[in-house]
């Protein structure tokens, strides 16, 4: 029987899977947790592989690295690495990205790179790294990105050998998904001068072998591994719970959008990505439940409990600052509470506000006609109850929920099929069918719409 690995590295662990190549069925599966922060040695990520790989990565005749997108691993000349990567939710370099729109205007760096810089892409980190750590900007000689990194490490190749792929080129704001080539120009904009960057390589390329012996596919970046591990269609949106809340779908051309609400990234077939990424998710639930002294179960029948709209308790859920829409020093903001509410309306109240961000970005992906005609609810927090069921009242349409699984590893695995068997299209795996959540749409919408829009004038939330 022939396995394949695909590896999820995303920002609060690693998770592996090893599936049958002819099938896609799991045959076994390995997880280890990284450290907390917003930057991170990237030796952590490469021992959490290890450690969620062991026994299954020496047993698959191909492999592929699915990564948290954007995240700065800089290396000098000799390969190593210059500093703790930044990655996407790390928001110092929110000036530099604020200066390079500046100079440029919007709708140029959109028309070139697909995005209009935030803290959260490539180009600004390295900007930040210019200016701010001067040492360390001057032994940088080359940049990649954590997948890329971690597919280097598994080839044991040095780095002037390293490889990426379309879908994480496109998130770094010096890679055009229209022309499919580098912008140097932008990276000299952004950093002061040129850095050796990986080759892009095919998306079903065997970019090396591992030093097990099994072919090693280009890896992807993590929102394009999932819509390949689900085998996204036309219509089909994609919301996915994690650290951040990432809304997407897979189209044909390419999305341009100056108003910076939807990132034009390039997918793992040949095809485009255009997504939506707030930056509070999965986090704002866990601190809440952490204050309310409850765990997962506990959390979603108290948020059950309370009623559409949580009694008046409104939230704006950019505790971490929000990248979507660009309120990059932010705070949460609860709005509505009186002497009667309660441990139930403060739980519905994170749900809802969770969620209306993403309403938000499903809004966003609209307005650039995508228009969702599924809408299917993946990653950590999609294994709430409370976030299936209240999905649909916020949303204003039904969710489909498919089967519990890392469907980022997945899209990984999928794709070390495609290289491994040299097919022209990527295999076709059954996933299952998927379960469907309906509701009518309560008075969320406009409570979050005021709180959301009274707030974007606030000082503190530019
Ligand atoms: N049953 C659950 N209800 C709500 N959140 C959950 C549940 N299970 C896991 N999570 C949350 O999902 C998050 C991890 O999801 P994941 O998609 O793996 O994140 P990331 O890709 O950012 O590493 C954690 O914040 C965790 O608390
Ligand atoms: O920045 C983005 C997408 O633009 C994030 O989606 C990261 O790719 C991290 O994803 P998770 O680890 O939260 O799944």
């Amino acid at each position: 029987m022939s396995l394949v690995a695909g590896v999820d590295s995303s920002t609060q662990s690693t998770k592996v899977l090893l599936v049958e190549t002819e099938t896609g069925e799991i045959v076994d599966s390995g997880r280890a947790s990284h450290p907390e922060g917003t930057e991170c040695p990237p030796e952590a990520w490469w021992e959490a592989l290890q450690e969620a790989g062991k026994g299954l990565l020496e047993r698959a005749d191909a492999v592929a690295v699915a990564g948290q997108q954007h995240g700065m691993v800089a290396l000098d000349a000799e390969g190593d690495v210059v500093r703790p990567a930044l990655l996407w939710n790390d928001t110092r370099s929110a000036p530099q990205a604020e200066r390079l729109t500046a100079e440029s205007g919007a709708e140029a760096w959109a028309a070139d790179t697909g995005l209009v810089l935030a803290a959260s892409f490539t180009a600004t980190k390295l900007a930040w790294l210019a200016e701010h750590e001067p040492e360390n900007a001057a032994r940088t000689a080359a940049v990649m990105l954590p997948h890329d990194w971690l597919t280097m490490k598994l080839r044991g190749v040095p780095h002037t050998e390293a490889t990426t792929d379309r879908s994480d080129a496109s998130g770094t704001g010096y890679w055009s998904p229209r022309t499919g080539a580098y912008v140097t120009d932008r990276l000299v904009q952004a950093f002061g001068r040129e850095l050796a960057l990986p080759r892009v390589a095919a998306p079903n390329e065997v970019v090396g072998r591992s030093t097990w012996g099994a072919a090693v596919a280009p890896g992807t970046g993590d929102n394009a591994g999932a819509a390949l591990g689900l085998g996204l269609g036309p219509g089909d949106v994609a919301v996915s719970l994690g650290t951040s809340g990432t809304v997407f779908g897979v189209s044909e051309v390419p999305a341009n959008d100056p108003s910076g609400l939807v990132a034009g990234f390039a997918d793992a077939t040949g095809r485009f990505l255009p997504l939506v990424c707030t930056l509070n998710a999965a986090r704002v639930l866990d601190t809440f439940r952490n204050l309310l002294g409850v765990d997962h179960a506990e959390f979603d029948a108290l948020a059950l409990a309370a009623a559409s709209g949580a009694g008046g308790l409104a939230l704006l859920p950019y505790l971490d600052g929000e990248r979507t829409p660009a309120r990059p020093n932010a705070t949460g903001v609860l709005s509505g509470i009186t002497t009667g509410a309660t441990r139930a309306d403060l739980a519905r109240a994170a749900v809802e506000g969770m969620l209306s961000a993403q309403a938000d970005g499903l809004a966003a992906m609209a307005a650039q006609g995508l228009e969702a005609s599924r809408v299917l609810l993946i990653g950590g927090a999609a294994a709430s109850e409370a976030v299936r069921r209240i999905a649909p009242t916020v949303f204003g349409v039904d969710v489909e929920v498919p089967p519990s699984a890392e469907y980022v590893a997945l899209g990984a695995a999928k794709q070390a099929a495609w290289a491994l068997t040299g097919a022209a299209e990527p295999p076709q795996w059954k996933t299952g069918g998927t379960e469907r959540y309906t509701g009518t749409a309560g008075p969320v919408a406009d409570q979050y719409a005021t709180l959301r829009d009274e707030t974007s004038s606030w000082a503190k939330h530019r």
